[in-house]
């Protein structure tokens, strides 16, 4: 066994804000600026800044004022931007409709696994020229996780921890039956854009864990005819508040300095890498050296 210490990591938080949220409160020192990757243009420019000293990195998902679609959004630019400007946590924080009676808009969800049945998206950093395989068998990092459970119970917010995101394609929300199944798989939420964010995130060896905020019930519910914008922005607006006072509380804790994460998310490439090196395409390496050049180089 080595006796060398565990290497420093200084964190930097990026918060990925979903409907309703496209700022974030108390950051000093800031400024939106333009970031792009080898996957082209995020949804916005982010907002650098800090907080109690940490560094903090916001994008909101769907861009400011959320001109873009959740088909449409460039996930890989995103999670890719973030990896750029040193993020290594990410808060996710998202809008989601409810399929279960005891999750009430209003509620917050410490989600820990997802339903990927998006289908028009771009899923991987890797591609023809270099493969790799990274596993999201428990697709969030836990020790954010532990941030949110310890921080929603001092600010007294509703939540539940663990609960499976059923990501849908959208933009229209699901039909009863649809609803309906996905009850049937024990399903907590349902949303549009967690997948492939997750993915890519554990790709980019980024911890990522997400913050579900409840805004209707789904279709299947006796009480709700049908989800209308209308009112998913008015109960996520009330969220927005609740969700703004959580990461002004877990930046201070999460953005300690620490060890490497126990639960690898930080390390997700070491054994995925699956492309022999001489079959491996030059133009794809160079892209990829953002994302994966601390396991590239030295192979
Ligand atoms: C305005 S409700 C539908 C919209 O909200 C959620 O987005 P986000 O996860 O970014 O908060 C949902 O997935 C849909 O994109
Ligand atoms: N009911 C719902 N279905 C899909 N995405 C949502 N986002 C918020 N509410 C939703």
């Amino acid at each position: 066994m080595s006796n060398s210490p565990a290497p420093e990591v200084k964190p930097v938080i990026g918060i990925i804000g979903g409907s309703g949220l496209y700022d974030i409160a108390g950051l000093e020192n800031k400024e939106w600026r333009r970031v792009d990757t080898p996957w082209g243009a995020p949804s916005d420019e982010l907002l650098f800044g800090t907080l109690d000293g940490i560094r903090c990195v916001f994008l909101p998902r769907h861009g400011r004022g959320h001109p873009i679609p959740p088909s449409r959004l460039n996930y890989r630019a995103n999670i890719a931007a973030m990896k750029i400007a040193g993020v290594t946590d990410i808060i996710s924080l998202s809008a989601v409709g409810s399929l279960r009676e005891d999750l009430p808009p209003g509620h917050f969800v410490i989600v820990d696994q997802f339903i990927d049945r998006s289908f028009a998206r771009e899923k991987s950093f890797f591609d023809t020229g270099c493969v790799a395989h990274v596993s999201v068998a428990d697709p969030v990092c836990p020790r954010i996780g532990d941030v949110a459970e310890e921080k929603l119970k001092e600010l007294d917010i509703a939540f539940t921890r663990g609960g499976t995101y059923l990501v849908m394609e959208g933009p229209q929300f699901s039909t009863r039956a649809e609803s309906e199944l996905y009850r049937s798989w024990g399903c907590a939420v349902i949303g549009m854009t967690n997948m492939p964010e997750a993915k890519l995130a554990r790709e980019a060896e980024i911890c990522y864990a997400t913050v579900a905020m409840v805004t209707d019930y789904d279709c299947w519910h006796q009480d709700h005819d049908s989800v209308t914008v209308d009112a998913v922005v008015r109960v996520m607006q009330q969220n927005a508040d609740h969700a703004r006072s959580l990461v002004k509380a877990m930046i201070p804790a999460l953005g300690q300095p620490r060890g490497l994460c126990p639960a690898g998310c930080d390390r997700a490439l070491e054994h995925a890498l699956i492309t022999a090196p001489e079959r491996r395409e030059p133009a794809l390496l160079s892209k990829l050296e953002v994302i994966a050049g601390r396991v590239l180089s030295g192979q």
